[in-house]
């Protein structure tokens, strides 16, 4: 008997192929280290510690979307950037946010027929167009976030995107009163893309090296925003993006000042579990979001374990 977490793991190396000793998801990567400052905006929305004002040190790992590990930096695919906050109060807040403001299933089950779908066939090396045909064809939410990735330009930096939690959370202010949000960390430098011909001239692997050269030259900071729903808004289904009319307020920030050597940093050996949450944030009931401790857990253990050679 397979778990859901397992069958989703083992789809997600179906489609890249067996990559020993890392991530099932997001696997080329690398690691940095920061801190996030919360302000008045955030102990306003929620009772969490982490908006006290105080520097609270990050772990963080910036990523390209995909199981392979020698992924192309120039791919129209996601970017992930997870963070690990470490509370003086001894509470944790991970997360693991990517550069779209929607996800690809609205439902946990259609993750394995949407990896399947994409898998190359052993007899033909290649995908069966039919059946994506007909998978897209039946569950037209999970063409949304290719579709976004292939209208907007590939980011030239690690810190020069933004990155949304995509799932609904719920704050709970010190009235007791429970708003559901979404997440976006912002660069304050902006938005900086790739054109056609600036791709062409870059090698498939840049964006480490970029983001040295950027840190080196002072610290990258994100402005963290918090979206506010509204009634009618879909709180459960991250292929629905909440409307731009939607109040977004900056509840603080998170300042990266030094980028590990490639495999190096506190960010390789652990996960990022989007619910590990401090007290006054709580997950939603968004099943994907829900759904997704499980698969987390069984790639940290698989990829420890290989790379322990056990
Ligand atoms: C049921 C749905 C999902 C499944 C099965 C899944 C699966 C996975 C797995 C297996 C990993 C690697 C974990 C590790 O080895 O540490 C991962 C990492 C990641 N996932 Fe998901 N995921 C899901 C939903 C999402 C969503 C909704 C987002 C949107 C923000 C997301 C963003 C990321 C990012 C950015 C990483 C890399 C984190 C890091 O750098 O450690 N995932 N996912």
């Amino acid at each position: 008997q397979v778990s859901a977490a397992e069958a989703q793991v083992n789809a997600l190396e179906g489609l890249a192929g067996k990559q020993p000793g890392t991530r099932r998801s997001f696997a080329k990567g690398l690691c940095a280290t920061g801190h996030f400052v919360g302000n008045t905006v955030g102990r306003t929305l929620s009772t969490a510690a982490v908006f006290n004002g105080d520097k609270v040190p990050a772990v963080i790992r910036f990523s390209v979307g995909g199981g392979n590990p020698r992924a192309s930096d120039k791919g129209k695919s996601a970017r992930g950037l997870a963070v690990a906050l470490d509370l003086a109060n001894g509470e944790q807040w991970q997360m693991a946010n990517l550069s779209a403001p929607i996800f690809f299933v609205s439902r946990p089950e259609q993750v394995v027929p949407f990896l399947e779908a994409r898998t190359a066939d052993p007899a033909t090396g290649k995908p069966d167009a039919a059946k994506l045909k007909a998978f897209n064809d039946a569950n037209p939410d999970t063409t949304k976030q290719g579709a976004y990735f292939a209208r907007n330009p590939v980011p030239a930096s690690y810190g020069a995107t933004p990155y949304w939690s995509t799932n609904a959370f719920v704050f709970s202010d010190a009235q007791g009163v429970n708003r559901h949000v979404r997440w976006q960390f912002v660069p304050v430098k902006g938005f900086e893309g790739l054109n056609d011909e600036q791709l062409k001239a870059l090698p498939d692997n840049f964006l480490a090296e970029e983001l040295r050269k950027r840190v080196a030259a002072g610290p990258v900071v994100f402005d963290f925003k918090v979206q506010l729903a509204e009634a009618g808004d879909n709180l459960t289904n991250p292929t629905e993006a909440w409307p731009d009319s939607r109040l977004l307020l900056p509840a603080g920030q998170l300042v990266i000042d030094k980028v590990e050597a490639d495999g190096a940093g506190a960010c390789e050996r652990m996960t990022f579990n989007p619910i590990v949450l401090p007290k006054g944030i709580a997950p939603s009931a968004d099943p994907v979001l829900n759904a997704r401790a499980a698969p987390y857990g069984v790639s940290l253990g698989r990829r420890l374990t290989e790379a322990a050679g056990k």
